[in-house]
């Protein structure tokens, strides 16, 4: 059995991330959301585009204002108006003003921003009625940004920020990284769809589901296979089908030590060359990890938890490094938590629990699942949001004491 950190690594070390140049696509705007960009963006334009008002208010020469005060108001002439979108005309000169909204561009001559409540309107002229700070309330052309500077860099994932520098840098076709091929097969001849009548032994494949939604919720494609019985051709064809199809294949079942726990030899048969056979984690021992020249397959155990535990634990960080994600975008995300129960640990795996974890005055709490900790119960690890985990050698965790927890949600 290998130690979980170092199949980590290997796992991590066969990954090729997607190429930039070959594996890209463009998508629009509205479609980038979850993506990751593949090519750096750089803007021909200024941001702020041009010297701009913050505030509605008056443009104006400080030095107009430098000695203003309720009791000693300076009066100044208006000589235009200039509401957003407008290009000013005029330039300010000594004693007058314009009057100005937010987001407007700052008329030539003005140098700073009196806001209108520091202000008394008269006609064509204003008071001003306090000494505002040199150049006041101006967003000046270029101060968030220089055109020709990079603007957003490859390998981040696209959500609402950066698709709003997109939008306003005016990039409406932006190159992303295909999305990964995930294909997904379950393996047993006791499997039956969530649709078919169960008889008697059988078991209704649920892995497909919660791997087609962990797969989908990384941005990838999920290609389902369905339900392959224990026959070794059948399964044989299937994933090598699978293999030619997809980046990654995922099957669940049939690697341990049964007789019809066949995918390893298949996998051998087909040419993998087979990394990982078994890996020191409760839940989760039997995975089988194989590469081949353009497809990485994890044989992930059947049992419910099981495949999930190691999905998170090994699958997750593997398809956010190929989709070309940085690594601070893929490497676990552990934290540390207070568990409000006794974990007991012991034996030969390190063992992850499952459970909640939830922010507590800025603390973050781990909440064991209630009921058993077993890798065929599926039932209770519904709104599991952490795994705690107990490193091999620890035999305990008491409660009110702190635990490393793997954010999974
Ligand atoms: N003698 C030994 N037996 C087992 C060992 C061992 O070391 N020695 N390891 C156990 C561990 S740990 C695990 S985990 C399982 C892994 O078994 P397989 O990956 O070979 O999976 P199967 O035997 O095919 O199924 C296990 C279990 O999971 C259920 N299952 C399978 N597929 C699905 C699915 N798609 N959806 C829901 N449930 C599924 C299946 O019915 C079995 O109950 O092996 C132990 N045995
Ligand atoms: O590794 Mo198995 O997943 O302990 O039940
Ligand atoms: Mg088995």
């Amino acid at each position: 059995m290998l130690p979980v950190d170092q199949a980590e690594s290997i796992l991590l070390n066969l990954v090729h991330p997607l190429n930039g140049e070959s594996d890209q696509e463009v998508v629009g705007l509205l479609t980038a959301s979850g993506r990751v960009l593949a090519q750096p963006l750089v803007s021909q334009l200024d941001f702020p585009h041009w010297d701009n008002s913050a505030m509605d208010g008056y443009a104006v020469r400080y030095e107009d204002v430098v000695n203003a005060s309720i009791d000693h108001p300076q009066e100044l002439e208006i000589i235009e108006e200039i509401p957003a979108g407008y290009a000013p005309q005029c330039t300010i000169q000594t004693g007058q003003a314009a009057r100005i909204f937010t987001g407007a561009c700052l008329p030539k001559g003005a140098d700073t921003i009196v806001i209108q409540e520091d202000t008394e309107r008269l006609g064509n002229r204003v008071k001003i009625l306090s000494t505002p700070e040199p150049h006041a309330f101006i967003r000046y052309q270029g101060s968030y940004y220089k055109a020709g500077e990079p603007l957003l860099i490859p390998g981040i994932p696209l959500e609402a920020p950066e698709i709003a520098v997109l939008a306003a840098a005016q990039c409406t076709h932006i190159p992303v990284y295909r999305r990964l091929r995930v294909a997904l097969l379950s393996t047993g001849d006791e499997l039956v769809t969530p649709d078919e009548p169960l008889k008697r032994g059988q078991l209704v494949d649920s892995n497909q589901y919660a791997l087609a939604t962990v797969v989908a919720n990384l941005g990838a494609e999920p290609i389902s296979f369905g339900i392959i019985p224990d026959q070794r051709e059948v399964l044989k064809n299937a994933i090598a089908h699978a293999i030619e199809k997809a980046d990654i294949v995922l099957s669940t079942g049939g690697v341990s030590v049964g007789d019809y726990d066949y995918v390893e030899e298949i996998l051998t048969e087909l040419g993998g060359t087979i990394h990982i056979q078994a890996v020191a984690i409760k839940p989760g021992k039997p995975l089988t990890v194989a590469s081949f020249p353009h497809c990485l397959y994890f044989g992930l155990p059947g049992n419910p938890v099981s495949a999930l535990v190691t999905f998170w634990r090994f699958v997750q960080p593997v398809i956010k490094k190929k989709s070309g994600l940085l690594p601070k975008f893929w490497q676990p995300e552990f934290v540390k938590a207070r568990s409000l129960q006794n974990l007991k640990g012991g034996g030969k795996r390190e063992i992850y629990f499952w459970g909640q974890l939830q922010l507590v005055k800025g603390e973050y709490e781990f909440q064991l699942a209630p009921g058993s900790q077993i890798s065929g119960n599926l039932i209770n690890l519904a709104q599991t949001t952490g795994l705690a985990v107990l490193p091999i050698g620890q035999s305990e965790v008491k409660a009110g004491d702190f635990v490393q927890v793997l954010k999974v949600r």
